[in-house]
């Protein structure tokens, strides 16, 4: 299981995804009184067109932000904050703002960047936003600029900036390195929580979980699944006359047997013991029962060994199908019914069960 495969590191991603979002919203609110703030002070100050361009730029914020309520597209919500922000702040370094302090807010860029994207992504941007700030200082004659800054004061901003920058980005990779630290740790806790030890399959609790998915699967789409529970055969004498290290050996031989044997989309889990469950979707009794049989044939044809001592193994299941049953409980009432009567019947063998509404009728192939 990869990193990004884990549930638990899908879910670590959308719960960051949505505090994202989250924070976005409310620096677009932040940003809007701002706005009218600053626009209010430049207003009163003489400065209407100055005024009018910042309450201008209370527009696309407001509809980036009607986008993203209406759509709930992440993407668009982050890049539309940072092309507004990126044309905001130029504008306020290109016309200086009110008493040459435009160049101020260039000081949250850096941080906003590696929030809003990652380092590499960030590190690009932030090069960009450099290049307008030394555009806009060494062409005062553009026609867009119309601020002048002093020498003095364009090196203190870009030492500044430049060190800003590079503590974000120390800052940012830590925080990176110690999520995915932890992200990686509970993808260890994940996986050792749904594996059994010994045979690495799937564990009771997790395929129990798969079971009522597969069911509420079933009841959403009618998709058909079964269900095989595996015995092997008077394991306890493997145990009693070979040690209980051969049975293991034999456990761990039988589950990678099962393994290849099964597709991909099957499930195999240890169910307890020397048990074992298939869970077997899209899968009705007839092929469920085929593959049942072709597994016991192949377990009694494998050579099982232990320490160069061959190991007789060989299995019997019950095998139930989602048509036949009304529930989870059901199903593997009737899978552990159609086991016993294996069982019954010598070992060695696959029991199904085929019950229609007004007839039960049970048969077994011969091993
Ligand atoms: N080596 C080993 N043995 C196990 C493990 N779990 C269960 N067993 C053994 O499996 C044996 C199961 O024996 P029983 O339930 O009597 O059944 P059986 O001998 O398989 O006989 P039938 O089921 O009737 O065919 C017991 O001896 C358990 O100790 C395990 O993890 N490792």
């Amino acid at each position: 299981m990869t990193r990004d495969s884990s549930s638990g590191y899908q879910a670590a991603r959308k719960r960051e995804d949505a505090q994202v979002s989250r924070v976005l919203t409310w620096l677009s609110l932040t940003a809007i009184m701002f706005l009218v703030g600053f626009g209010s002070k430049a207003w009163y100050s003489d400065h209407s067109s100055h005024a009018l361009i910042l309450w201008a730029f209370i527009l696309p914020v407001l509809a980036n932000m009607a986008w993203f309520a209406q759509t709930g597209n992440r993407v668009v919500q982050k890049g539309g904050l940072l092309v507004v922000i990126s044309i905001l702040f130029t504008y306020l370094i290109a016309s200086g703002g009110e008493g040459n302090t435009g160049p101020l807010w260039f000081y949250v860029f850096p941080p906003l960047l590696f929030f809003l994207t990652n380092l590499k992504t960030g590190t690009m941007i932030l090069l960009l936003v450099y290049l307008v700030a030394v555009v806009v200082f060494q062409f005062p004659n553009l026609p867009f600029v119309l601020a002048e800054y002093d020498s003095d004061f364009k090196i203190r901003f870009f030492a500044s900036l430049i060190f800003e920058s590079i503590f974000c980005f120390v800052l940012e990779a830590s925080r990176l390195k110690a999520r995915n630290e932890l992200l990686d740790l509970a993808l260890t806790h994940e996986h050792a929580a749904k594996t059994d030890e010994l045979t690495g399959l799937s564990n009771r609790r997790d395929i129990v979980n798969r079971l009522s998915e597969e069911f509420s699967r079933y009841q959403r789409s009618g998709h058909h699944f079964s269900i095989a529970l595996i015995d092997l055969d008077l394991f306890k004498n493997v145990n009693d006359q070979y040690g209980h290290n051969a049975g293991d050996a034999a456990l761990k031989q039988f589950s990678h047997l099962v393994q290849t044997v099964i597709r991909q989309t099957d499930v195999a889990a240890r169910w307890g013991g020397e048990e074992f469950l298939l869970l077997l979707p899209d899968t009705s009794l007839i092929p469920a029962l085929t593959l049942a049989e072709r597994l016991r044939s192949e377990v009694a044809l494998n050579n099982f060994s232990f320490n160069r001592q061959d190991l007789p193994i060989t299995m019997s299941a019950g095998i139930c199908s989602i048509a036949q049953a009304n529930s989870i409980d059901d199903m593997l009432r009737q899978a552990d019914l159609q086991l016993y009567s294996a069982k019954e019947a010598g070992r060695n063998r696959i029991a199904p069960r085929v019950r229609s509404q007004n007839t039960d009728t049970r048969s077994e192939p011969s091993a």
